[in-house]
């Protein structure tokens, strides 16, 4: 192993207590380039399951976030490629999720190992009361030896509230379980400065901030996957932001990455782990509605101050107090997003006006800076 492939990040995924390893469909469907409609490779599969059960061994917490549910219905199915219209991508989902679960309650069954199936949406992450139900499931799966296999809930999730992919629920997932690292397994052996299929790109091994990312290309996917390399990155950003390092791999690199994370391409995180909280405002949350702020809020707000009526000058949306809504400036660049004070109507009445001037109920600030989370 090179030095570079022994960096402190490396070290930190290595020895994380709990991961969170999401694996794609091009992973674990079968493909070749005239049918990919031959169903999951349960020979990978078990490779999988082998590394991932060795981890566990070795006192991990593991929980697993599967794709490969659409791409199991195509056979079945009789269809030859992937869907691309919403209720045929359903309709393979709910035949393909079912082999999916019964292949990975197959093969941890060698181990003995009890597997729990846990299908979450964006609306689910998105409301507190079911965020946190999601979060006990997950631990109480946990706590009683069994691995969680997450996957998108897709036969109930439309276009527009969609993950749309599993990188990104698999960040969210990251956060919300509390895991210290995790693992993106693809089919491709880390993240490289141009789309590897087009020739002449060369793999980084690790990125230690945004700096590193410029000139990349990340491209699209192949013909099972959904994002491509632009969602691996986005959620590998989103989970290093939030204070979680991030391995990306090739899925058939699984023993090694889970092992000692000597292959891929690392993410460090940021020092700082951001509270459950603001990570739920900033990444999770869906919002109400918009308030606009002059620029000296949109100045005073990077300066993490609390938003005031006096900056307000226009409110978007019916939202009531304790809602998520978006900061948004006077070009409609969201600089922020936060949990408001009051319901819309309150704010409309409180534009521009200054806090002595307003009634005592509304001396309150719009955004409190405690619940403001800056767009990075
Ligand atoms: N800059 C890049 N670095 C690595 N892979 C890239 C890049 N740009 C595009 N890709 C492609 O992204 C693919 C992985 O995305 P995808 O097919 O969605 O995988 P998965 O099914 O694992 O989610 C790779 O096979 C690769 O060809
Ligand atoms: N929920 C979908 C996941 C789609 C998806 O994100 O696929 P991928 O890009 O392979 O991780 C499925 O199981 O097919």
């Amino acid at each position: 192993m090179t030095a570079e492939l022994r960096s402190p990040v490396r070290t930190q995924i290595s020895g994380a207590r709990s991961i969170v390893v999401k694996i794609g469909s091009s992973a674990l469907v079968k493909s070749s380039p005239t049918d990919i409609s031959d169903g999951l490779d349960l020979e990978r599969l078990d490779a999988l399951a082998d590394a991932l059960e060795s981890r566990m061994a070795s006192g991990t917490d593991v929980i697993v976030v599967s794709s490969g549910a659409i791409g199991a219905g195509i056979g079945p199915l009789g269809l030859k490629k992937r869907p691309t219209d919403l209720a045929t991508k359903q309709a393979a989902a709910s035949v393909g999720q079912l082999a999916l679960a019964h292949a990975w309650g197959t093969s941890f069954a060698r181990y003995g190992r009890t597997v729990g199936q846990v299908l979450l949406t964006a609306h689910d992450i998105s409301m507190r009361a079911q965020h946190a139900n999601a979060q006990r499931t997950l631990d109480r799966l946990r706590t009683l030896g069994a691995v969680a296999v997450v996957n998108e809930n897709d036969t109930v999730a439309t276009d527009e509230i969609r993950f749309g992919d599993n990188d990104r629920l698999a960040a969210l997932v990251a956060h919300l379980a509390g895991a210290d690292a995790l693992v993106l397994l693809s089919d491709v052996a880390g993240l490289y400065d141009g789309d590897p299929r087009k020739g002449g790109a060369r793999m980084i091994a690790e990125v230690a901030g945004a700096a590193d990312l410029d000139g990349v290309i990340a491209g699209s996917g192949g013909a099972l996957g959904t994002g491509g390399m632009a969602s691996k990155l986005s959620a590998a950003r989103l989970a290093a932001d939030a204070g979680v390092p991030v391995l990306l791999a090739a899925a058939s690199d699984a023993a090694a990455a889970l092992a000692d994370a000597g292959v891929g391409t690392a993410f460090a995180a940021r020092d700082t782990r951001m509270s459950a909280r603001n990570f739920w405002v900033r990444h999770a949350a869906e919002t109400r509605g918009r308030i606009v702020v002059d620029d000296g809020a949109a100045a005073a707000i990077a300066r993490r101050k609390s938003l005031l009526p006096a900056g307000v000058v226009g409110v978007e949306g019916r939202f009531l107090g304790g809602d998520v809504v978006d900061v948004v400036g006077a070009d409609g660049a969201v600089r922020a997003r936060g949990v408001i004070a009051y319901e819309a109507a309150e704010v409309a009445e409180m534009i521009g006006r200054s806090t002595a001037d307003l009634p005592p109920g509304l001396r309150r600030p719009v955004v409190h800076a405690d619940d403001l989370v800056l767009r990075s």
